[in-house]
């Protein structure tokens, strides 16, 4: 199958070029066509910048300094301003976290996905009138005729990041990226929520890349998944292989961290050979004793990020946040 969205060694720097912060180092990542993939890491392990820096999307003072970007044949590290734009909104649509900061408070949600339409497809609202119900209809938005006049701020959670949702595939794109897409929600809209973008990627062959720290979310709706840490992708793969037979030690604590999603710790309950529960340490871990650190509850300052059955080794940043044993 041939890959959507091709990331292939990417560095990403911030602050003055003389003291600049590597936020990102040498992260590859693969999305094929058709498929989900989930990108998992916790908070600040670089997932948002991974993403949002590829897209040319990346805040000020953030810029890349290495690798390659091909997103459906467009290489974009180093693409002009035209090229960008084009592509976002066009080729990838994106939905954030927090609908209510990414919709505009003061326009009517129906023009805000009729705005999409004309800034890629030209014409005036009104001749996209049809598309912007069938939008709607189609992420479960009810009532679409009547709810096409609300604000969002007369919209429920769900409801606004379904227009969102409407928003980023209004131009039928051939990535949806979503960046933490349901962390906002309460626990059953963030399942309707979730099975909206399934169905958005599924039906339409289209390729999808879902940030989360949440590894329920990734085994609920992800054929792939990419684990990072520090800046650096450390594993990445098939779902099930990732879950029933993680490599990484980094990858064996978030394993072991209590997912949110019911439906997904299902599913990963299921999966047989998954690592033990957080809080105890491992039958055999070679530095129990050694070791003020337990699996996935670590109250220490750096990290460590996992010691589980199997594994008789602990890991914590070291310099530069690459991972370190420690001994
Ligand atoms: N504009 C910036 N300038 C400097 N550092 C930045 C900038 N944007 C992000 N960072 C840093 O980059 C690191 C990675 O941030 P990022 O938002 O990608 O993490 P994340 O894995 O997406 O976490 P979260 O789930 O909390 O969003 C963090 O240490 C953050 O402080």
């Amino acid at each position: 199958m041939s890959d959507t969205l091709t990331i292939s060694d990417l560095y990403v720097e911030a602050g003055p070029t003389a003291q600049a912060k590597v936020l990102v180092r040498g992260a590859s990542l693969r999305v094929p066509a058709g498929s989900v993939v989930g990108l998992v890491g916790e908070s600040g392990s670089g997932k948002t910048v991974t993403c949002m820096s590829a897209l040319g999307l990346a805040g000020s003072g953030v810029r890349i300094t290495g690798g390659s970007v091909r997103l459906a044949g467009t290489e974009l590290v180093g693409a002009d301003a035209a090229t960008l734009n084009r592509v976002r909104g066009g080729v990838v649509g994106t939905v954030f976290q927090d609908p209510l900061s990414s919709l505009n408070p003061l326009q009517r949600v129906g023009a805000q996905i009729a705005e999409a339409l004309v800034l890629h497809r030209g014409g005036r609202p009104r001749q996209h009138r049809a598309r912007v119900v069938e939008l709607l209809a189609s992420v479960g938005v009810p009532g679409p005729e009547q709810r096409m006049r609300a604000y969002p701020h007369e919209l429920s959670g769900g409801l606004r990041q379904r227009v969102a949702i409407a928003i980023a595939l209004a131009n039928d794109p051939a990535l949806l990226v979503a960046d933490e897409p349901t962390t906002a929600l309460d626990v059953t809209v963030q399942a309707q929520v979730l099975d909206v973008i399934r169905k958005a990627t599924r039906t339409e062959q289209r390729a999808a890349l879902i940030v989360t720290h949440d590894f329920g979310l990734v085994a609920e709706v992800a054929d792939r998944v990419a684990v990072m840490y520090a800046g650096q992708i450390v594993e990445e793969g098939p779902v099930q292989e990732i879950f029933t037979h993680p490599q990484h030690p980094y990858t064996r604590g978030l394993l072991a961290s209590r997912p949110t999603l019911a439906t997904g710790r299902r599913r990963l309950a299921a999966m047989p050979g998954r690592p033990p529960v957080p809080g105890q340490w491992p039958a055999g871990c070679a530095f129990a004793e050694r070791c003020p650190h337990v699996v996935g509850a670590c109250a220490q300052a750096p990290p460590i990020t996992a010691s589980t059955e199997g594994w008789s080794r602990c890991w914590r940043p070291g310099v530069g946040g690459a991972l370190e044993e420690v001994r």
